[in-house]
């Protein structure tokens, strides 16, 4: 076990700074204006909060290279000292990373009730991804998420797969259509793959959770994909400190969302730094206008056409469905609002769009950098291909080298690296002694490439690995990219699916090279791992 100093307050800007001083603040005003039951009690809880800010505020937000260069020190931290690392952070605060499959099993599973998400990552990903399952803890999330879980069963998935192609029919003719318009066809044209990404996950999660074709592929200018294209830069911009910093001081996030804010913004941008905060209400504002719009629609369809509603298999039609049913059974019942139903249009798009993005742009990463992998890839997808160019869901699980690709991409490099945790009580974790109040970090990337686990080269990216598992694999706890227990994520099933589909369908149809020699990956990471530079990728049409 280790003891560090200070691994995160190095990088922190002035500017940080100031907006942690605004935490620390507006935390402790919000535990006077608590209901606590003894005075005395405010200001050790005041002091809980603050400490918890600092620590997870200045791991997510000091500067991208730092947050990259901190997860290769944990590595380095789990490889030479074991599977529990205790890091002393900014004023006293501790977070502890732990790594091994027992541990894992207590946080995320036995004792999930302990150990939540902190309230300040709850804050934020309540003001970008409304109040849903990424937010709610305990019953409430228990009741949410049994509501949710039919509509990413399998046989739902199932039905579903057929809508993922039209996306993925228009992003092959937009890459051969513009390979054919340069000089020279034949050598192909290098594309800001991550963009492309963006926009097709956009169209399937679209089109799949809501039923709502927005073909951002083909009309960038489309008003939901420019607003969540903003918001994504957003969030790994340097904006991040300033509007990051404003949302977890109590009261903000709620405001941030009010027509009263939204009508006032131009007056908040006239503020230097606060100008970021500006342009996150008009975008919250535009993501909310619209997602209020595609339940309305939703709901009007389903009560006009009651013979088609079988036939509709997006998430948004068996949520309006349920509720529908639940309220002819029970007219009192406590139904989800339409206010509470938009949180969760909400929160399937940020959720449901990024995730894919970012794992089909690393795997096309790793793929440019292994032609052996790759060109095994098209030998296997190019007959299935052929022979349909629409894979059903089964054939797509079946495809033996698709699915190591898949699952070594997300092991290698997960779109979410880590995340974290906050012990509610005293107790112990792994034989240590867990303070309440510690944080807790889950290195996801860091589990993933365990050497006891996946050996000397755990950080290569190998596919056949998956072909022979290591003796240590478990096979819970060794790919950790989607997390376990009731907070696990709800579309992993979804997502890799989803992911197999464009993958198949781009390397049938080109190959995939680096955009220029000497090239290095940029992932910069804050709450999700993306690539800094957008993933330029040389794409050169398969030659027949
Ligand atoms: C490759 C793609 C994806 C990856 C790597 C991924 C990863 C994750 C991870 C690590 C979490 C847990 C976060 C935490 O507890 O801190 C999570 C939660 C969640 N994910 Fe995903 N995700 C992906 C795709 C999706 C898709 C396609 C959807 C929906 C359509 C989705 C919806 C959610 C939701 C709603 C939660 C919260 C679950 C809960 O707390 O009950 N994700 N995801």
């Amino acid at each position: 076990m280790l003891s560090a100093n200070s691994t995160v307050s190095e990088a922190q800007s002035l500017t940080q700074l100031h907006y942690l001083a605004w935490i620390a603040v507006g935390k402790y005003f919000a535990c006077l204006a608590s209901r606590s039951p003894s005075r005395h009690a405010l200001l050790p809880q005041a002091t809980q909060h603050i400490s918890s800010c600092i620590v997870l505020w200045s791991t997510l937000v000091s500067s991208r290279p730092c947050v990259t260069s901190q997860a290769r020190r944990w590595r380095e931290w789990a490889k030479q000292y074991g599977p529990v690392v205790r890091c002393m952070g900014p004023v006293g605060k501790e977070c502890i990373i732990f790594l091994s499959p027992e541990a894992l099993q207590q946080i995320m599973v036995k004792d999930w009730l302990v150990y939540p998400r902190p309230q300040i990552m709850r804050d934020i990903l309540e003001l970008v991804a409304g109040s849903g399952l990424l937010t709610t803890t305990g019953d409430a999330h228990k009741r949410l998420r049994k509501a949710m879980n039919p509509a990413f069963s399998v046989p739902n998935l199932i039905a579903q797969t057929d809508m993922y192609y039209e996306p993925i029919e228009g992003l092959v003719e937009i890459l051969n259509r513009q390979i054919k318009g340069e000089a020279a066809p034949e050598a192909g044209k290098v594309f800001q793959m991550y963009h492309w990404m963006e926009k097709v996950t956009l169209d399937i999660i679209c089109n799949t959770a809501f039923g709502y074709k927005i073909d951002c592929l083909h009309n960038p200018s489309n008003k939901l994909a420019v607003a969540l294209e903003q918001m994504l830069d957003l969030q790994s911009d340097r904006g991040w400190s300033t509007w990051g910093g404003n949302a977890v001081i109590p009261g903000v996030a709620h405001a941030l969302t009010s027509d009263w804010l939204y009508r006032h913004r131009n007056l908040v941008g006239k503020i230097p730094t606060l100008r970021p905060l500006s342009l996150l209400i008009d975008l919250l504002h535009r993501i909310r206008t619209i997602s209020r719009e595609m339940l309305r629609a939703k709901t009007v369809d389903l009560s006009v056409a009651p013979e088609d509603m079988s036939t509709k298999k997006d998430i948004m039609s068996l949520m309006v469905r349920a509720r529908k049913a639940e309220l002819n059974a029970n007219p009192v019942s406590e139904a989800m609002s339409d206010m509470a139903m938009v949180d969760q249009v909400i929160t399937f798009l940020v959720a449901g769009q990024e995730g894919p993005a970012l794992g089909l742009s690393w795997t096309l990463w790793l793929l440019a950098n292994d032609s052996e992998s790759q060109c095994r890839l098209c030998e296997e997808v190019t007959p299935i291909y052929a022979a349909n160019p629409r894979p059903d869901y089964r054939t797509l699980k079946s495809l033996e080298w698709l699915d190591c690709v898949a699952n070594e991409s997300l092991r290698v490099l997960p779109p979410i690296p880590q995340t974290f945790r906050v012990a509610e009580k005293t107790d112990y974790i792994d034989g240590v002694l867990v303070p309440k109040g510690t944080m807790i970090n889950i290195p996801i990337r860091v589990i993933n490439t365990w050497k006891q686990v996946w050996g000397e080269d755990a950080e290569e990216f190998h596919p056949a690995r998956w072909l022979n598992l290591p003796k240590a694999y478990n096979p819970t706890f060794s790919q950790f990219s989607f997390l376990t227990g009731p907070h696990d994520c709800v579309g992993k099933t979804m997502a890799v699916s989803e992911m197999k589909a464009v993958l198949a369908a781009l390397i049938a149809n080109f190959e995939f090279a680096p955009a220029y020699a000497g090239q290095v990956a940029h992932p910069a990471a804050a709450l999700s791992m993306k690539p800094d530079d957008n993933m330029p990728l040389h794409v050169s049409r398969i030659k027949a």
